[in-house]
């Protein structure tokens, strides 16, 4: 038999070597042309349009690089951004000795103008002259620290009421507050220190009005570490978003679903129906362990009367309040637990990943006091 046409096996190696080469370099020419989004020669997409409104982003555990730092350090660390110059004038009132009438006066003006709201000031006030009658000699300073802290009332469960990390309950979370107000930031924020802490997370991006918002806490949850669920829809159903998150964290047996939502104030019928339809959804599944309003405390007043009507639409069970670095408006705490008669739990202080801080009634009172 002729077998000339069959080459040894060194050539042949050669040969396999030179094919795969070959088609190798074509198939990562053409995979970075598909990434790139440029068109194939063939001129159509390479990839099969998804037509599904809903889609999940993988987790991508391995771009968690640094441990967030742990929370009672975080409040200690954070502790001088809140308050911003309402410690400074309190201790200008009290350097002056004796409390004259004007100076009462400007104690009052002072927790106005800092948020603490009317009838809270009132209360404040008659708790500091009650002690002061008590014990006159008494340092007023030290004393208002004790009143503030009485009339924050340490004795509220702070705590978000989640399982143990890998209880796999997927406990549902959901955030709500009008837009603008950081709930974005605080649910990445929330779901670093739950990661933290052990738990596995699912973010749902059911905040579909505005598309970058769902980009947003893409972003998040790459930082993080964990999955997020969305609509490439603008516009998409808030509430369909938010089931496929609850389907999803139950299928992967994560311990908590974090469902961020959109809040257009504008139209409050509206955002009764849709916000109350989500909850609804979420409910089906799982109900959420906590409703969280996000306010913005530099809106003063303006968060109050958000307060009230999410607190129609929703069972709030808790307050984050964002924006606390920098602004004399600290007393806004003690308004928005009187108003809603939910606890403030979680603390924002700044842009960074590590800004929340769990609520301690005592640090923030030194904060605020500048001591
Ligand atoms: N200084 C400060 N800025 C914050 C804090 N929390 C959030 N922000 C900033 O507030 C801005 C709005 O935050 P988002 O998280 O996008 O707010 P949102 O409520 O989700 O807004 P929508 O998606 O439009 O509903 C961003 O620039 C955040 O970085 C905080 O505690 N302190």
């Amino acid at each position: 038999m002729d077998v000339s046409w069959i080459p040894g096996s060194a050539d042949l190696v050669v040969v396999i070597v030179a094919a795969v080469a070959v088609l190798g370099g074509a198939g990562a020419y053409l995979k970075s042309r598909r990434r790139s989004g440029e068109p194939t020669q063939r001129g159509y997409a390479p990839y099969p349009v998804d037509d599904a409104a809903v889609r999940e982003t993988p987790a991508e555990p391995s771009v968690v690089t640094e441990a967030p730092e742990s929370p009672d350090s975080r409040l200690a660390r954070l502790r001088a951004r809140i308050g911003g110059g309402l410690g400074a004038s309190l201790l200008a009132i009290f350097s002056r000795g004796a409390l004259s009438q004007d100076d009462w006066d400007e104690l009052e003006e002072t927790l106005l103008l800092a948020d603490v709201g009317a009838s809270a000031t009132d209360d404040i006030l008659a708790g500091l002259q009650a002690r002061l009658r008590a014990e006159p000699d008494g340092d007023p300073r030290t004393m208002l620290r004790a009143v503030l802290i009485e009339t924050i009332d340490p004795t509220l469960d702070r705590s978000l009421r989640l399982a143990e990390p890998g209880a796999g309950k997927y406990e549902p979370i959901v955030v709500v507050g009008v837009n603008g107000v950081g709930k974005t930031t605080t649910v990445g924020k929330i779901a670093r220190m739950l990661v933290a802490e052990g738990h596995a997370v699912v973010l749902a991006a059911a905040d579909t009005f505005r598309a970058a918002a769902a980009d947003q806490l893409e972003t998040w949850g790459a930082r993080v570490g964990v999955p997020v669920v969305r609509s490439d829809r603008e516009g998409a159903d808030p509430a369909s978003v938010a089931f496929e998150g609850a389907d999803r964290a139950r299928t992967d047996g994560a311990d908590v679903l974090l469902v961020d939502t959109a809040g257009r104030l504008q139209n409050k019928a509206g955002l009764m129906d849709e916000l109350g339809k989500l909850v609804r959804v979420v409910t089906k599944v799982k109900e959420p362990v906590e409703v969280l309003l996000v306010l913005d405390a530099t809106t003063g007043q303006n968060g109050l009367a958000q307060a009230r009507v999410f607190a129609e639409v929703a069972q709030v069970t808790g307050i984050v309040l964002t924006k606390l670095d920098g602004t004399a408006k600290g007393g806004i705490v003690v308004a928005v637990q009187r108003e809603l008669g939910v606890p403030v739990k979680l603390i924002g202080l700044g842009e960074g990943a590590d800004d929340l801080a769990p609520f301690d009634v005592e640090q923030f009172v030194d904060g605020l006091l500048g001591s």
